[in-house]
């Protein structure tokens, strides 16, 4: 196929919320592109499927949770590697609050307050996204 430098990846990160609205956030592994980073767990749209579909389907495969979206929050644009990326954000809660998780691709997870979210090192782009929820009733 031929070499598209300027095509936009289309990619969708999940805040799975629980009960005590805390929000899920994992820890990249240490040999992918933003090594270490925590992020809103999700990963880039397949052919199709819509950015739901998409959030659903990421999710079940990096954590073994199964869930349902609730809120559109927005989207950010990033760039590396010469690649665009546009990262769209959802919400979302898990169907059965007590499924347990799995982690298949990240080191590490964590259940946190949404006023704790500025403690741990995200990649620059989810900044919007959490000043946003922080400023929305959950
Ligand atoms: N999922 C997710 N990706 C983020 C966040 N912040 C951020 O800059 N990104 C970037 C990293 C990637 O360039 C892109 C999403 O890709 P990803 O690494 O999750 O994709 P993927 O799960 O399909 O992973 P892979 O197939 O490349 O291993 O968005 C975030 O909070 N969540
Ligand atoms: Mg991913």
């Amino acid at each position: 196929m031929i070499n598209q430098p300027n095509k936009t990846i289309k990619a969708v990160g999940v805040i799975i919320i629980n009960k005590d609205k805390k929000v899920l956030i994992a820890k990249r592994k240490p040999d992918k592109p933003m090594p270490n980073k925590w992020e809103f767990p999700g990963g880039k749209l397949e052919a199709n499927e819509t950015l739901k579909e998409c959030g659903i389907r990421e999710i079940k495969e990096e954590l073994d949770l199964d869930i349902l979206i609730d809120k559109y929050i927005g989207f950010e644009d990033l760039e590396y590697a010469n690649k665009k990326f546009r990262l769209h954000i959802y919400t979302a809660h898990k169907v059965d609050e007590e499924q347990k998780l799995h982690l298949n691709e990240h080191t590490d997870s964590a259940w946190v307050n949404i006023n704790e979210l500025v403690n741990y090192d995200f990649p620059a782009i989810d900044l919007p996204f959490v000043k946003k929820i922080e400023s929305m009733a959950l």
